[in-house]
């Protein structure tokens, strides 16, 4: 193993050393709740040492403030787009053009040969695993459609690589129902600037790598001046004209005018509408505080305060929810407010100036662990949820929940997205509360819509999107299914039916793919066809990427782990993001929701339906029989 990055302190290697011991007998998730946390905290100090890695070869490449200067003193005080400054001594760490690092040393992330990248055959993984055969949508019955538009707009604001104009001609297969040749952009390397590039290539992040909303406000200031009103009242455009409801502006192709507006679909315009309303309402609160200040102030103060909202409603609401495991839901809110819990930390503060786990990361003291924050490869790759997407949605009234129409998703994609709601046919609260009821796909093996496996993007490619994701691993060197085990100092399975959890069906269907050899099998296929945890929505081989790089986002941000108090966020944005939860935002812009919107349960979880609904007797808001 390679000597580690991060160096932990004796607590800490004490509590590794004991769960080591305690993990030859039985694993964190069968400890009880507050035993199991502490056992995540054991994992995330090893994964912190041993699973962080720049995907430069030197740090010289996130600039110091000789020849990276800060020329606007504002961004010591606010979010630059294009995330220069999150660092005063790193100032490119994390900006829109940087690279993505990895989660494992680089010598393990080579740059497949031709013969690595296309066997076994991509498109017949997608065939033979991925995809959704007619009438078999698997819903994940534990979460709602809400959930999985929530994940895409969170990756939205994190990774999206550079395409190169260079193709791919994917091999198809004898009889395949591929219309023509399927073409693919590859993704474009950034240049070599040291000699292990050439090994293993950097791919540079278009978006800034922070939690700075970006899927919103854009990646570059060019982008967010576009998006801002022109008015000294620091709100987002928005467009109210013509229509009862509010919705984003156009451009004169009728695509959103946001931050990020790729694979957009209707989960993508509600929320997406939804904080550009909670921006400007949060811009309304603080003018009222300040009447004095410019529009650039009330802005900058108003995009801290949404962007660590989301932050919080991800951390404390949409994880334990995919994750409904009682660890993970301590593990989760320490992460935010500490062992000490919202009601002290709301009352009186941080009682521990530099502990994450006794007052959470934020305010904790910005860390990185020993190398320059990024997100990763792996962290893309443990993030390709496309079965999160079911075939149709099915909409109701939010007065009565009367069944309105079914809609294939296909329908509602790129420019289609907002069709259902301009043609009045639903409005934004039935749609809201529609997502709330509807299942997503769950992740899983076979559960790959068909959609999803055709699909046409304003681009001009055609994809399917299972052949993709396999390939973009190989392309970019993510190590496969075993070998990411082993990194990750997890078990390694050694036949095909101890990977299944002894399902033989699926392991012989492996066996056979992967000509019997199980170190072939691809980190996706791998994770997809593991034996999941109770409550987890998907497996434990991504969730170690997860439970890493999730307090990371946190850790290395100076907006959050650092000058988290009232001077950066003004004294009503700090209140804003401690008292607000998912619910409320959903309240506050369409409150019709208010009725619906359960108290108790978990807001990404299914809604209990109105007795309208009820009647619906379709799959995508109906679990299936046994
Ligand atoms: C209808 C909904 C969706 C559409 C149309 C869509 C479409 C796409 C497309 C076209 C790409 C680029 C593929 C390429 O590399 O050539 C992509 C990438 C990706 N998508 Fe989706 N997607 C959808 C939903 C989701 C969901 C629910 C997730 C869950 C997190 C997700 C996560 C990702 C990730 C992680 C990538 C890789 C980004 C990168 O390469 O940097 N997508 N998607």
């Amino acid at each position: 193993m390679d000597p580690p990055n991060f160096r932990p302190n004796f607590f800490d290697r004490l509590l590794v050393g004991l769960f080591h011991l305690v993990n030859l007998f039985i694993p964190w998730y069968k400890l009880p709740g507050i035993i199991g946390a502490l056992n995540l905290d054991a994992l995330r100090v090893e994964l912190r040492q041993y699973n962080l890695h720049d995907g430069y070869a030197s740090a010289t490449a996130q600039g110091n403030t000789d020849n990276t200067p800060l020329d606007d003193k504002r961004y010591l005080s606010a979010r630059n787009s294009d995330g220069k400054d999150n660092s005063l001594t790193m100032p490119k760490m994390g900006c829109s053009g940087m690279r993505f690092g990895r989660n494992f040393p680089r010598k393990y992330c080579k740059k497949p040969t031709e013969q690595e990248l296309w066997t076994p055959s991509p498109r017949l993984v997608s065939e033979a695993f991925m995809s959704r055969k007619p009438g078999d949508f698997k819903p994940a019955t534990t979460l709602n459609l809400l959930a999985a538009a929530w994940i895409q707009f969170q990756v939205h604001d994190w990774v999206f690589h550079e395409s190169s104009e260079e193709t791919y001609d994917v091999p198809l297969l004898l009889n395949d129902t591929w219309h023509g040749q399927m073409k693919l952009y590859r993704t474009k390397p950034d240049e070599v600037l040291d000699a292990s590039d050439i090994k293993c290539p950097g791919y540079r992040n278009t978006s800034t790598a922070w939690w700075d909303g970006s899927q919103i406000y854009g990646s570059s200031e060019a982008k967010t001046s576009e998006l801002r009103d022109q008015h000294e009242d620091g709100k987002l455009l928005l467009e109210t004209r013509g229509y009862e409801e509010t919705f984003l502006p156009r451009d004169t192709e009728g695509n959103p005018k946001t931050g990020f507006s790729d694979n957009w679909w209707t989960g993508m315009e509600l929320l997406h509408t939804l904080f550009a309303l909670e921006h400007n309402a949060i811009c309304d609160k603080i003018r009222e505080g300040h009447p004095d200040w410019t529009g650039d102030k009330i802005f900058d103060k108003a995009r801290l305060v949404n962007c660590a909202l989301m932050a919080k409603i991800h951390t404390v609401e949409w994880t334990p929810a995919i994750l409904a495991h009682p660890a993970l839901e301590i593990g989760m809110n320490t992460n935010w407010w500490g062992i000490a819990g919202e009601t002290l930390n709301k009352i009186v503060g941080r009682i521990s100036k530099t502990s994450e786990a006794i007052s959470g990361i934020p305010g904790s003291t910005v860390d990185h662990q020993g190398v320059p924050y990024s997100l990763t490869e792996e962290f893309v790759s443990v993030y390709r949820m496309h079965s999160l997407i079911p075939d149709n949605i099915a909409f109701f009234k939010v007065n009565d929940g009367k069944h309105k129409v079914t809609i294939p998703v296909a329908d509602v994609t790129f420019k289609d997205a907002v069709k259902p709601l301009k043609s009045g046919e639903v409005s934004f609260g039935d749609a809201f509360y529609s997502f709330c009821i509807n299942y997503p796909g769950a992740i899983t093996n076979n559960n790959y819509a068909n959609l999803m496996r055709s699909l046409p993007t304003p681009d001009g490619q055609v994809r399917d999107m299972a052949t993709v994701d396999i390939l973009r691993d190989r392309e970019r060197g993510v190590p496969r299914y075993c070998q990411f085990r082993r990194l990750l100092r997890m078990s390694v399975p050694k036949t095909f039916e101890e990977l299944t959890g002894g399902d033989k069906e699926l392991a012989a269907r492996l066996s056979e793919v992967y000509n019997g050899d199980i170190e072939t099998v691809d980190a996706l296929v791998g994770s997809h066809s593991e034996p999941v945890i109770k409550g987890f929505g998907f497996s434990e081989t991504a969730f170690r990427i997860f439970i890493l790089m999730a307090s990371r986002r946190l850790k290395s941000d100076r907006f959050i782990a650092g000058q988290w108090n009232t001077d950066m966020y003004t004294k009503e944005g700090f209140d804003w993001v401690q008292n607000t939860g998912m619910k409320d935002v959903l309240a506050r812009h369409f409150p019709e929701l208010a009725a619906v919107i359960p108290k108790k349960t978990n807001v990404f979880a299914p809604w209990v339906k109105l007795p309208g609904s009820k009647a619906y007797t379709g799959i995508e808001t109906n679990t299936p029989k046994a």
